[in-house]
């Protein structure tokens, strides 16, 4: 192991990282907490303010894995595709098999100019994770609880006030609804069967209503879906944890554009649609594992210095007060505040491992456990 890998891999080091990020996120959610008057004022004013500060935090999480632990990410796309990329609406569909799935999403968001303004349908429990969660609260994070009965006009509604939105964005859907188990599997897959669907091997089956819902609710303002899917080299199953220990993964994406207007609007119609691209998604998958490859050219955009740049000012901004903070506690001698201090470094450290347990597919939740 060289130098440089024993200390990405140094506890110090990982309280370090955690210790910018959490403190940089709070003051940018305070930011955040501030803008609330300007939406009074300036609506889209509030909003692009909103897009930079965001930036700001997920572009930190995006440098750990492109500059930390060197993560590379590659692209497999049609070049006629790739020039609308960052240039337009999309929904995107991706496969949800892997920790660190969403950070690869927003890596490409980074490349492609997308990150501050990306957005998800996320569980309702994501919005009461610290920093990321009460980030994505102010940037019109569409959430839902997962119960269809309240999601349907929950989240139509949230779509609806995309549709003045003033920077281009992607919305992500993980139609899967879920993380992949094989429990969840085994269930899903009977309910496949019970509704005459192929079996699927690498998916879970797809959730068809929130795509519908979707759909039909950006028309207008979203230009095509971005089906996407996601695997990793060498049957690499990467972690957070890997990547703040600086481990390198290898990251191969395979995205192809279908224009909106190619998807049925009839709700029936549209989840067939659904399963049919699942089926197909499940046949690259296949062809990955036997070939190591997805099909079509690789296209990759490089990663960017911006992320890096973000990255360095906030951990000077943070660092600085902190050093300052030390050096008067060990000079005042005082072993109480030392001790106090200890104690709080604790639990800022247990408060961080619980926010890393919520990428971590083993703490998956029990949706989809039974039908
Ligand atoms: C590459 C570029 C990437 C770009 C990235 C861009 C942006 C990044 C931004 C942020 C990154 C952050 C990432 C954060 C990640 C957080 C993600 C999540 O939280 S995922 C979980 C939440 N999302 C979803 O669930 C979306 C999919 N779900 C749906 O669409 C659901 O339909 C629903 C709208 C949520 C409603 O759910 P509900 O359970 O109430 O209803 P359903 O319709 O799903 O269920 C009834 C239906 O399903 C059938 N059924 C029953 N059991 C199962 C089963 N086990 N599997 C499949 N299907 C099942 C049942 O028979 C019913 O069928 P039918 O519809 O025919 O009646
Ligand atoms: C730059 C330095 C960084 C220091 C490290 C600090 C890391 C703290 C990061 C916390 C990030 C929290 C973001 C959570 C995103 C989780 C996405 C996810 O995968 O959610 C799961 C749901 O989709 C489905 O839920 P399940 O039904 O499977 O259950």
């Amino acid at each position: 192991m060289g130098l440089l890998q024993l200390l990405k891999s140094q506890f110090l080091c990982h309280l370090i990282l955690c210790y910018v990020f959490v403190v940089s996120g709070l003051f940018i959610n305070l930011l955040q907490f501030c803008t609330l008057p300007v939406w009074m004022v300036s609506k889209q004013l509030a909003r692009r303010i909103n897009i930079r500060l965001a930036y700001c935090l997920s572009s930190q999480m995006v440098a750990m894995l492109e500059w930390w632990s060197g993560t590379e990410c590659t692209l497999y796309t049609e070049p006629q595709s790739y020039r609308f990329y960052g240039k337009e609406n999309a929904i995107v569909v991706l496969n949800h098999s892997y920790d660190i799935d969403f950070l690869c999403g927003w890596t490409f968001c980074e490349r492609f100019g997308v990150l501050g303004s990306s957005k998800v349908l996320a569980k309702k429990e994501l919005s009461y994770v610290p920093v990321i969660g009460w980030m994505w609260y102010f940037l019109e994070i569409v959430f839902c609880k997962r119960k269809w009965e309240e999601d349907r006009t929950l989240v139509a509604q949230s779509l609806q006030k995309l549709h003045d939105y003033p920077e281009h964005f992607w919305f992500l859907l993980y139609c899967e609804g879920t993380r992949f188990t094989p429990k969840k599997h085994q269930v899903s897959m009977q309910v496949a069967e019970s509704k005459g669907l192929p079996i699927l091997k690498h998916h879970l089956l797809p959730r068809t209503k929130g795509f519908w819902v979707t759909v039909q609710n950006l028309r207008g303002k979203a230009a095509a879906v971005y089906d996407s899917t996601l695997n990793f080299q060498n049957n690499e199953k990467p972690t957070l944890l890997g990547v703040l220990n600086g481990e390198k993964y290898h990251a191969d994406l395979y995205v192809r554009r279908i224009p909106l207007d190619l998807i049925p609007e009839d709700e029936a119609e549209c989840a067939a649609w659904l399963h049919k691209l699942y089926q197909e998604k499940d046949s690259f998958q296949e062809q990955y594992t036997q070939t190591g490859r997805f099909p079509g050219p690789i296209v990759s955009p490089p990663r960017r210095l911006w992320s890096l740049i973000n990255w360095l000012f906030w951990s000077c901004l943070m660092l600085y007060p902190l050093g300052v903070l030390l050096t008067g506690l060990i000079s005042s001698g005082s072993m109480l505040s030392i001790i106090v201090s200890l104690v709080f470094c604790s639990a800022a450290s247990v408060g961080v491992r619980w926010m890393i347990g919520q990428t971590e597919i083993n703490k998956s939740s029990n949706y989809g456990n039974k039908e």
